[in-house]
């Protein structure tokens, strides 16, 4: 079963409650939202309490990226503003291994991602402790950026590791590369500027079939 995640980065801030509304009632299967923290990446979105602002406008999964230095300073702030998922960047802690046994001790599900620039084998240790690997398709901070080919390549790496644990791609997804990553072996798609520069619902469906 393919999922799909739309990222709210793209979506209007300014009518954010109403954005999720509809973006759930389209048909997203996650509601994907990126934390910034302008120090780890060169852009700064927002935090628990803007997450906490809007947990209560969907049931979805709120699958939360967080794209900040030392992670661990902040779990039980993402935890307690709704967070069901939260997935660390493997490059954003000196204890990788710690950081995942923290987010376990909330009974969140655990994810971790890889920069392009970073190869699977860095994660091959911890695989096991995870429920997800989030293979960035685009060097984070941005939406809208072009997919980088070689994620494929990562892709099917990671799916070789394991055949059971949730592989999600996010950056520079359309339908022409979301065909790519799910042959690849992904089975969870991010996708901003995709999906909310379009009709929602018929670009939710297009990454679908
Ligand atoms: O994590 C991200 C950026 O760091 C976003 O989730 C990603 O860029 C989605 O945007 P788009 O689909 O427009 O590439
Ligand atoms: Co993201």
């Amino acid at each position: 079963m393919i999922k799909i995640a739309p990222s709210i980065l793209s979506a209007d801030f300014s009518k954010l409650g109403e954005e999720i509304i509809a973006i759930s009632n389209a048909g997203a299967d996650y509601i994907h939202i990126d934390v910034m923290d302008g120090n780890y990446v060169p852009n700064i979105s927002f935090g628990p309490l803007v997450i906490k602002s809007i947990r209560d406008k969907t049931d979805k999964i709120f699958d939360v990226h967080l794209m900040i230095d030392k992670p661990e300073r902040y779990i039980k702030e993402f935890v307690d503003a709704g967070a069901d998922i939260i997935t660390i960047h493997a490059e954003s802690t000196v204890h990788l291994h710690r950081t995942i046994q923290l987010i376990k001790n909330f009974d969140v599900k655990v994810g971790v991602s890889i920069n392009p620039g970073t190869p699977v084998n860095n994660i091959s240790q911890i695989i096991n402790d995870i429920d997800m690997v989030l293979i960035m398709s685009v060097n984070p901070g941005f939406g809208g950026q072009n997919f980088i080919e070689f994620s494929i390549d990562k892709i099917k790496e990671v799916r070789a590791l394991s055949k059971s644990i949730d592989i999600e791609v996010d950056g520079g997804i359309n339908n022409e590369t979301a065909k790519k990553c799910i042959t690849a072996g992904a089975n969870i798609l991010v996708a901003g500027s995709y999906i909310f520069n379009g009709d929602y619902e018929e670009r939710i469906s297009s990454l679908k079939d």
